[in-house]
């Protein structure tokens, strides 16, 4: 048994490439009635993963399960996981049902920022997790087209709190739900983020979850770095951030502003996700990089971070948002969610590996 479970440490995890001892992930083996049984459990949402686990350590514990003590025996196993908290320090009352908060953040407008979010949240919800999406792009809030909750509103508790709208699994919080169309411009501005911060120190975040806690709240944050930014990165006590981009040079330089900025605050980068990446021809299907390749990658790496994936510029990215219906949502099993959830898992494994080293002692050389 024990040369089981030392097999199964010895597997690297791929969404951080590590392998599992020196994650601390959980191994538990067992046997009974011919048969070994094996729990591994990761500190990441997961769930679409147990059948490439199962098979992984069956293919690794085969020499194991062919002679020895063990020859002839069957083996099962399981995959469980179990998301930690963020200690971050001082909280709003209303964030402390959230255990971690991710920003996803751009340099720039217009690279796909929110879409990006939008199918992060329910990514991460596919695995498995209970998630929250804050939309706090207060130039152009826009979840309720992506959710299709336009138009509605959130019940206030007691007089000030704002109750988080249910939508395709997440619980949401959009300025959106508290504009109208004739809101004055000038609303959209300084007093805007007056009603962010509102929103975040005021909503009931764990409320419609099952447990009373989030594990993850997505905050969809304004694009750029400037001030507010900034702001907001220090107050809502972030676990890590996402930085979206394009290939394009100029979005890049930008996405190095996000990175420098989030540096900064000394809130964890967890990686880069490089949007309309590449170009699927619809009439052949053949797919290349129309903006240039590989500028993600080097950026991540000349800035000690990493790539969590590549979208493609695909036209059903864009209907399924516009239309209210995102594609994680409307096709969960397709290659493009695959991708999402990908980037999910990635994203989550780095903000349990950022929890793993606050906890470690602080070695002093010399
Ligand atoms: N991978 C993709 N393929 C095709 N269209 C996309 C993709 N990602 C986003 N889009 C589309 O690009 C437009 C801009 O996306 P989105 O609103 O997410 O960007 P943003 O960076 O959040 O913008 P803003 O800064 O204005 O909030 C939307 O119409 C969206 O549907």
């Amino acid at each position: 048994m024990e040369r089981v479970a030392e097999v199964i440490g010895a597997l690297e995890d791929p969404a951080t490439g590590l392998p599992l001892d020196q994650l601390e992930a959980d191994i538990e083996v067992g046997f009974d009635a011919g048969t070994v049984y094996t729990g591994v459990t990761l500190g990441y949402p997961c769930a679409s993963q147990q059948g490439a686990w199962a098979q992984r350590i069956r293919t690794a514990c085969e020499p194991l399960l062919a002679e020895g003590p063990l020859a002839g025996s069957d083996i099962r196993s399981d995959l469980f996981f179990e998301v930690g908290r963020t200690e971050v320090g001082e909280v709003p009352e209303s964030l402390r049902a959230v255990k971690n908060i991710i920003a996803v953040a751009s340099g720039k407008g217009g690279v796909g920022k929110s879409t990006t979010a939008v199918n992060l949240a329910l990514a991460l919800a596919a695995e498995g997790a209970s998630v929250g999406l804050l939309d706090a792009d207060i130039y152009g809030p826009s979840l309720p087209t992506m959710l299709g909750t336009h138009g509605l509103r959130p019940e206030v508790k007691d007089g000030k709190f704002f109750v988080p709208i249910p939508a395709q699994g997440l619980q949401t919080m959009s300025l959106g739900y508290l504009l109208t169309e004739d809101t004055p411009a000038v609303w959209r501005g300084p007093m805007a983020s007056g009603a962010l911060n509102q929103m975040l120190t005021q909503t009931l975040w764990g409320v419609g979850a099952e447990d009373g806690e989030l594990d993850y709240l997505v905050v969809d944050m304004p694009p750029g770095t400037g001030d507010i930014q900034l702001t907001l990165s220090q107050k809502v006590a972030l676990a890590g951030a996402v930085i979206v981009t394009t290939p394009q040079d100029l979005a890049l330089v930008d996405a190095i502003k996000g990175v420098e900025m989030f540096r900064k605050v000394s809130v964890p980068v967890l990686g880069i996700v490089e949007n309309m990446a590449l170009h699927t021809c619809s009439n052949c299907g053949h797919r290349e990089p129309v903006f240039g390749s590989g500028g993600g990658e080097r950026m991540a790496a000349e800035y000690g971070t990493r790539l969590l994936g590549q979208l493609p510029l695909a036209m059903s990215i864009r209907e399924q948002a516009d239309s209210g219906k995102p594609t994680v949502a409307v096709a969960p099993e397709g290659e493009v969610s695959a991708l999402y959830k990908e980037i999910a898992r990635k994203a989550a494994a780095q903000v349990w590996l950022a929890g793993e080293d606050e906890g470690m002692p602080e070695i002093e050389m010399g």
